[in-house]
């Protein structure tokens, strides 16, 4: 069974740049098969990780539906589901030392809950196939509720250096006793940090009774590779970002 880490805050924290950066961890420091999942409609881990998406969960359930609707002749006499199977392995991004799946933007009613209810569906079968498994989940905290990541070894709660950001990352943090999530561990980074604020949040959010697992620094490099448009990824070694998040994750025995 892969070791599942997932990503949560709410949007423009740096949740996604976290998860590509966790991406990038596991594939140096671990070199097994990682898969990166983003269940995030808002975001583009695909661009953070560098690579082009060619179909999504909510695009291939619209196919799917309109199959059904058109009673079209299915390959090889497939049933729906195992047609379904079989295109969602497809959609499958296969990248240099990771793979990708991506819910993209489900349109019409019921079909968010939908597609997040094939994301879990798949997210659980394919883990049998990886050691590890990303997942860089939708922003906020009703997805939590939802429960799109129901078996998570560890959870990172994305915060920006803001009080208010703190006091958002400790309404996550309660939801995951409230909600009885299966999350093993659960801690927050504040990301973005430029000064001084950085050690006055760690103390806030301590006080707050949250788990701090540590800070990264607003690093210059991650814009420089958003303007050319390269996935952070490729960040080298020396990026400040790239240091301070192998430390924390260095922090957790990762199996
Ligand atoms: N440590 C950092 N240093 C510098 N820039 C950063 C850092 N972390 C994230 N950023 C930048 O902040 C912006 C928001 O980051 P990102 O897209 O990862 O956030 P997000 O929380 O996933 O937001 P959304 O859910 O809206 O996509 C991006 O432009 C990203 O490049």
């Amino acid at each position: 069974m892969a070791y599942v880490i997932a990503l949560a805050g709410k949007g423009g924290t740096g949740k996604t740049s976290i998860a590509a950066l966790t991406v990038k961890y596991l594939m140096e420091k671990k070199k097994k098969p990682v898969l990166a999942v983003d269940a995030d409609s808002n975001s583009c881990l695909n661009d953070a990780l560098g690579v082009n998406v060619h179909a999504t969960i909510g695009q291939l359930r619209e196919e799917s539906l309109q199959t059904i609707r058109s009673g079209a002749d299915r390959p090889g006499g497939m049933s729906m589901e195992q047609l379904f199977d079989y295109q969602v392995q497809q959609s499958v991004v296969e990248a240099k030392g990771f793979d990708l799946m991506v819910m993209g933007r489900p349109e019409g009613p019921g079909c968010y809950c939908a597609a997040n209810n094939i994301i879990r569906k798949y997210t659980d079968k394919l883990s049998e196939t990886y050691s590890y498994v990303v997942i860089d989940n939708e922003a906020g905290m009703e997805h939590l509720s939802r429960r799109t990541t129901h078996k998570v070894d560890l959870l990172l709660i994305v915060s920006d250096p803001t009080v208010r950001g703190v006091r958002t990352a400790k309404r996550i943090d309660g939801l995951v006793k409230e909600l009885e999530l299966d999350v093993a561990k659960h801690a927050l980074i504040i990301n973005r940090v430029s000064g001084g604020e950085g050690e006055e949040l760690r103390k806030l959010a301590e006080e707050m009774g949250i788990t701090v697992a540590g800070l990264v620094p607003q690093d210059h490099q991650i814009f420089e590779y958003d303007l050319q448009g390269k996935g952070i990824v490729e960040l080298p070694a020396d990026s400040i970002a790239v240091t301070a998040l192998y430390g924390i994750l260095n922090s957790f025995s990762i199996g």
